[in-house]
């Protein structure tokens, strides 16, 4: 077999294809934590492949913590003045808002990492002056009404986008699945799961052999859990990503709709995140009691979460050892949704549902969508 190649000057060799100016995209992170920097390595790993296969260019402006922000932090130049070292000043969200986005034209978008509400007040202003958002910050899906509404309305009127899939279940598509069921016609009815990759995976692990605290310490560590452990163990983390799959269905569910049962002792409720660490031993002897009490019944401790219509509960439950529930692996968050189409048997995600990698993936997908919609395309080619 011959294979013929064309000589140089062959009007069969395709001509060289006119270079296209790539699409440039500024970059703002805020909270470089633990899904912060997960996002920021992810960032910079996989820049050659959208530049050579997306002919995309995420150009990172500026990070931001609470106390200090670093702005072109990725300017050489900028740095070696400081003798290599990375040159911040003080955090005002205001200044780095308009330092990503910058006045050339280009399109900008923020990826809020806290779990901050003062970051999430910002959103409005920001989609205003149509800077996009992408974030697994909680705090604006589920937190006051009026805020939530104020930020539709700024980001209608400005075109701007605001995604917010890591919010539930990390890294697994709920969000954009129960917006695509209701986007085609479905209804939703009701959702049943478990919802918190922390209690997943405590309740996983709580055998008797470790105690309690212990486990959560190790939660803790492995980056599961909220900033403030106490999100996770109150089921409050539980009952914010409930009123996000509410809201998506058009029920204007708040937090104080939903019935939680929560494992922090009132005692320990209002100390600081820090003391709160310190006093943990205090959950052995109770969470000790519970485990007994389930085997004593034949059943496993689980943290479900069930909506059913504007009825929202979240909180530990003895279930049977043959539930779907008591087989869930990890941090495997499930959500089973129940829809008009969907009624027979629930349409059922589930997969690990914490880790800052999962999660800064979500994000990095949430700001590729943003970019998808300027028109860059996507592919494996
Ligand atoms: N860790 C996980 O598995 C998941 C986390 N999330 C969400 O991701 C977010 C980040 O979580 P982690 O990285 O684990 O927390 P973290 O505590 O490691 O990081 C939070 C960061 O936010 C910064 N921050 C706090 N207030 C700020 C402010 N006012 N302005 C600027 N920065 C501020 C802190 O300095 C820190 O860098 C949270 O909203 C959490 O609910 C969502 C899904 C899963
Ligand atoms: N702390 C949360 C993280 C994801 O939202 C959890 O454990 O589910």
């Amino acid at each position: 077999m011959s294979i013929a190649i064309a000589p140089p000057h062959s009007p069969l060799r395709a001509a060289p294809r006119r270079a296209v100016a790539p699409l440039v995209v500024h970059v703002g992170v805020v909270g470089p934590g633990k899904v912060g920097t997960a996002l920021l390595t992810q960032l910079r790993l996989m820049a050659p492949r959208l530049a050579s296969h997306c002919n995309l260019e995420l150009r990172l402006r500026a990070v931001s913590d609470s106390r200090h922000m670093w702005l072109d932090c990725d300017d050489e130049a900028l740095n070696g003045r400081s003798h290599g070292a990375q040159t911040w000043r003080p955090a005002d969200l205001d200044e780095f808002a308009a330092y990503v986005a910058g006045d050339g034209g280009e399109p900008a978008v923020l990826a809020d990492c806290s779990a901050s509400d003062v970051v999430a007040d910002r959103y409005a202003g920001w989609l205003a002056a149509g800077i996009h958002v992408v974030t697994p910050n909680k705090r604006a899906a589920s937190g006051p009404l009026e805020r939530w509404r104020r930020i539709g309305v700024a980001a209608g009127a400005s075109g701007a986008r605001l995604h917010y899939e890591g919010t539930v279940g990390a890294g697994l598509p709920v969000v954009q699945t129960l917006r695509d069921l209701l986007d085609t016609g479905d209804e939703l009815v009701a959702v049943e799961g478990m919802l918190s990759g922390t209690l997943a995976w405590l309740f996983n692990r709580f055998d008797g052999s470790t105690p309690f605290s212990a486990l959560v310490r190790e939660a803790h560590a492995l980056g599961y859990t909220e900033p403030d452990p106490r999100d996770d163990l109150s089921g409050m983390d539980v009952a914010r990503k409930l009123v996000i799959l509410a809201r998506e269905a058009g029920v204007a569910l708040s937090l104080e709709d939903v019935e939680v049962r929560g494992l922090v002792p009132d005692d320990l409720a209002a100390c600081s995140p820090d003391a709160f660490m310190e006093s943990l031993d205090a959950l052995d002897a109770p969470m000790a009691a519970r485990l007994a009490a389930a085997r004593a019944a034949g059943g496993v401790l689980r943290h479900v979460a069930r909506l059913d219509g504007r009825r929202a509960a979240v909180g530990v439950e003895t279930i049977e050892p043959d539930h779907a529930f008591a087989h869930a692996r990890l941090t495997d968050n499930v959500i089973r949704f129940a829809t008009r189409r969907y009624c027979d048997n629930a349409l059922v995600v589930q997969g690990p549902g914490a880790g800052p990698e999962v999660t800064a993936a979500a994000v990095f997908a949430d700001l590729l969508r943003v970019a998808g919609a300027m028109g860059v395309k996507r592919c494996a080619c």
